[in-house]
């Protein structure tokens, strides 16, 4: 078991949510601002309570938060990841498993540098580096690609898709789920009227969302992309 919702509900967001998360699965999750997407992996990580149902978390979790500045704090790079790694702060001889984790997330040239000066983008690859040190079983991430380049970007679903066959099961929040055709198996799609869970086939359907909306809402494949308007 990995992570586990019966019932679950965040009173007034969303509520009747049942979910079960298996091995390797990527589940993204969309809806419109202010809807619940963060506050649900909220409760995953136990930053945020249901208001009624269960969730039950049974795997190690690593976490790459929406982006935010880090403070400008007298740390590198390399320093901050170690941070995480197992809580083993500093330690020597971990320096090379910390700059495999950096030149995993493509962050080798940014280990020295100080973090509160790096730019937007190459904060969140320090965040990729940071979850992946906690060797996670269940990858939760909001908006990843936010502030990233397009290069970045194709990076990093690269990434995604070698911890899915590595068998590290994936929620991630995204506004536009094109960058992760290739990978979503499932869809929650939160919305102002109710939520749905299922394969790309069944959620991404005008009269699907509609519904959850209350509202006409259009879903276009236009040259292999879903865009909903
Ligand atoms: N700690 C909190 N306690 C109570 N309400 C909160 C808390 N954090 C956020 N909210 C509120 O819950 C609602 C949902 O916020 P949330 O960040 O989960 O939405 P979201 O779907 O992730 O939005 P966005 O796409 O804009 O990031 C918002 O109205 C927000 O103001």
């Amino acid at each position: 078991m990995l992570v586990n919702f019966t019932d679950a509900a965040v009173d007034p967001l969303w509520k009747d949510l049942n979910l079960e998360l298996r091995r390797g699965e990527f589940i993204a999750v969309l809806g419109p601002n202010g809807v619940g997407k963060s506050t649900f992996l909220g409760t995953i990580l136990g930053t945020r309570k249901l208001t009624s149902g269960t969730v039950t978390v049974g795997a190690r979790l690593g976490y790459i938060p929406q982006q935010q500045m880090f403070p400008d704090l007298p740390l590198r790079a390399r320093d901050l990841v170690s941070l995480v790694a197992e809580h083993r702060v500093f330690r020597r001889g971990h320096r090379a498993e910390v700059d495999t984790l950096l030149e995993r997330v493509g962050a080798t040239g940014l280990a020295g540098r100080r973090v509160g000066k790096l730019s937007g983008g190459q904060q969140q690859l320090i965040r990729q580096a940071q979850a992946l040190a906690m060797k996670p079983q269940v990858l939760l991430a909001d908006e990843p690609l936010l502030s990233l380049d397009p290069g970045v970007q194709q990076r990093t679903v690269r990434l995604f898709g070698e911890l899915k066959a590595e068998g590290v099961a994936q929620i991630v929040i995204t506004h536009d789920i094109n960058p992760f055709l290739g990978l979503v198996d499932r869809i929650l799609y939160l919305a102002p009227h109710g939520h749905t869970l299922g394969r790309m086939d069944e959620v991404m359907q005008s009269d699907r969302l509609s519904e959850l909306y209350d509202a006409q809402v259009t879903v276009a494949h236009i040259n292999d992309r879903i865009v909903v308007v």
